[in-house]
């Protein structure tokens, strides 16, 4: 058997038409094939693998015939009409049975009957036992109507086709219905369940008999209900065309049980709601999952917004201490650019120096004072920039005095000292020493300040005070302090001292007479002339007005201030010119002495007192005089 002959007879077979209940249809077709064409018999004929049986068959009793003597089978090879005007005379069929015995078959005209693919099936024919010639017409209308069958039969061919589509739809539509991981239902339209799968009833632990009874509305959670009925009527209204919904269904064991539904509906053709399609799927452990996340998520959330709090204050707290941080290292930078500048500004020199003696600070003033620039004098020891060599000892001993046993004889003191500049000229300075211990290490601050103009102009005033304006002598002031001097040295050298008290006579009425100017005049060249005839170690002071005092020391013996005295009225003897006026002075001299081998027990300032009443008594003597107290 040729393949396609294989696959013919499979097609043949498959349209179950073999064997099969007559049928008006094609025995219409056959009826008017034999009136058209005028034969007594004609029949559809399907040509099987060994016989061809008759679907319909019009003037004959058989329904079948072997295949082997089938004038159809020819029909049926060749897939053309076949026209056999008088069997009889053609060698292919005379000896045939069919035409030989009755039905004495002398004309055949069959038409192949094909399936939708081509398969000649069988063949619409008409036979007779008269030869016949058919005229275009008659041989028209047979194939209309061979075609008419074919169509027919084509027709059921695609209805079974078809039909073989929607059993494979439904068997597997009923597969996935019944082994579905998710539960499916068909739903009347008033919630009633029309078809329930096993794992809708496992869902919802219903048998599929008992939820058949029930509705939809039935088993869903009384809270749910309006929410899917709400929604049901959306999908009823065309509003929308599915929902999906999370309720829950009381199971049977009245437990609630969550699931996710996804509705749709199916219409009839005319648009008519026909049922519903749920889909449930079972998220019980889901919801128990996203429960418990929810509870965590809150529990999670409550302990964040806490430790938010925490951090917001903590934070607070941080951002606070950070602003006075910073403020204070603002205030930390302002005041070191602030004492910075103060002290490049300062009118005295700073410096500091570790506990080492090196130099940590040198201001503006210190390079200007000692001549050292600050580059050069810090990290250089202090001793070898500003201090003396004398004074170096005394320094380091300071230091270490201090650093060992925390004492010190200048620290917080202004005191004076003399100080070298980088040029090695010497400079008086005073200073302030402060010890400051940072971070455990000492540190020598210390302001210092060239006193030099300071030290002329107190040299200065100092010698102001000790001297008379008038006459450059030395004062009253100087004489109360040389004479104690003068008193030791007389007893140390075992020498006398002699106190010689000078008063002018008539000094009142020179003023008087020519003027005080002229007074002045004469006081200075009588000091001029006191002071002429002293010796190095003599002492001339303008005691007060017209008093003068010469201190004479280192005398052997008394005798000599006679010889003295004696000179200084010879002096004084002579005349005084001022301007025009020429004057003439006497002097009233009075002397006292101190010291020798056993110096009496008297004070400085009673020997001048001494000396002064011996003077009193020369005046008294009538002046010009000269009064000395043994
Ligand atoms: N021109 C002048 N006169 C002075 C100065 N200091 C004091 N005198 C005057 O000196 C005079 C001193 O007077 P006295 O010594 O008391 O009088 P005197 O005329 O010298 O009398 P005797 O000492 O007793 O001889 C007073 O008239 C003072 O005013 C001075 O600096 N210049």
């Amino acid at each position: 058997m040729t393949s396609y002959e294989k696959l013919r007879l499979e097609k043949l077979r498959s349209l179950g038409l073999l064997d099969s209940d007559p049928d008006e249809f094609f025995d219409c077709i056959t009826r008017v094939a034999s009136t058209i064409l005028g034969t007594p018999i004609s029949v559809i004929s399907l040509v099987d693998e060994n016989r061809q049986w008759f679907k319909s068959k019009h003037g004959i009793d058989a329904s079948e015939t072997a295949r082997d003597i089938s004038f159809c089978t020819h029909a049926v090879s060749s897939g053309q009409q076949l026209i056999v005007e008088d069997a009889s005379n053609d060698e292919r069929f005379a000896s045939n049975p069919l035409v030989v015995n009755a039905p004495n078959i002398r004309f055949y005209a069959g038409i192949p009957i094909k399936s939708v693919e081509g398969y000649s099936l069988g063949t619409l024919c008409v036979i007779d036992s008269k030869p016949k010639r058919p005229n275009s017409s008659e041989l028209k209308a047979l194939n209309d109507l061979a075609q008419l069958a074919t169509k027919e039969i084509q027709f059921r061919e695609r209805m079974l086709s078809a039909q073989d589509s929607i059993d494979q739809a439904q068997s597997k539509f009923k597969s996935v219905f019944e082994n579905a991981g998710v539960g499916i239902a068909l739903v009347n339209p008033s919630g009633g369940w029309l078809q329930v799968n096993s794992e809708l009833c496992k869902i919802v632990a219903y048998s599929q008999a008992e939820l058949i009874n029930l509705t939809f509305q039935d088993i869903t959670h009384p809270e749910d209900l309006n929410t899917d009925l709400n929604l049901l009527d959306q999908l009823v209204t065309d509003k929308i065309d599915r929902y999906q919904l999370e309720k829950r269904y009381i199971r049977k064991d009245q437990a609630a049980i969550w699931v996710e539904i996804t509705v749709t509906k199916h219409t009839t053709e005319r648009g008519e709601l026909d049922y519903f399609i749920a889909i449930v799927k079972d998220i019980q452990s889901a919801k128990e999952t996203e429960f418990a996340l929810t509870a965590l998520r809150k529990t999670l959330e409550e302990k964040v917004a806490l430790r938010t709090d925490e951090l917001r204050l903590v934070n607070q707290s941080l951002s606070k201490a950070y602003q006075e941080k910073i403020e204070s290292e603002q205030e930390l930078q302002n005041k070191e650019l602030e004492l910075r500048t103060i002290l490049d500004n300062a009118n005295e020199a700073y410096i500091c120096m570790d506990d080492q003696g090196l130099v940590t600070a040198w201001n503006k003033q210190a390079e200007y004072t000692f001549g050292w620039p600050e580059q050069e004098a810090i990290g250089r020891k202090l001793e070898n920039l500003i201090i003396p060599p004398e004074s170096q000892a005394a320094h380091h001993h300071g230091m270490h005095r201090y650093l060992t046993e925390n004492k010190s004889k200048i620290l917080g003191n202004r005191i004076e000292l003399e100080a070298v500049r980088k040029d090695g000229v010497r400079i008086p300075i005073e200073l302030q020493v402060n010890a400051l211990e940072i971070n455990d290490q000492v540190l020598f601050t210390s302001f210092l300040r060239d006193i030099t103009e300071r030290k002329q102009l107190e040299n200065l005033l100092k010698n102001e005070a000790r001297n008379d304006p008038l006459t450059g002598l030395a004062n009253r002031r100087k004489l109360e302090e040389i004479l104690p001097i003068a008193f030791q040295r007389a007893k140390s050298n075992k020498v006398y001292l002699a106190l010689v008290f000078i008063d002018l006579d008539g000094f009142k009425l020179i003023n008087d007479t020519h003027g005080h100017q002229v007074g002045d005049q004469l006081l200075k060249e009588v000091a001029n002339r006191i002071n002429h005839c002293s010796r190095m170690s003599d002492t001339a002071v303008r005691y007060a007005g017209d008093e003068f005092v010469i201190v004479l020391e280192n005398l052997k013996n008394k005798q000599d201030t006679k010889r003295i005295s004696a000179n200084i009225q010879k002096i004084m003897a002579e005349p005084v010119q001022v301007g025009d006026t020429q004057l003439q002075i006497t002097l009233s001299i009075g002397i006292a002495y101190y010291g020798g081998a056993e110096p009496q027990a008297i004070e400085p300032l009673e020997l001048i007192r001494l000396a002064d009443k011996a003077m009193y008594t020369a005046k008294k003597n009538g002046k010009n005089g000269v009064v000395i107290i043994d």
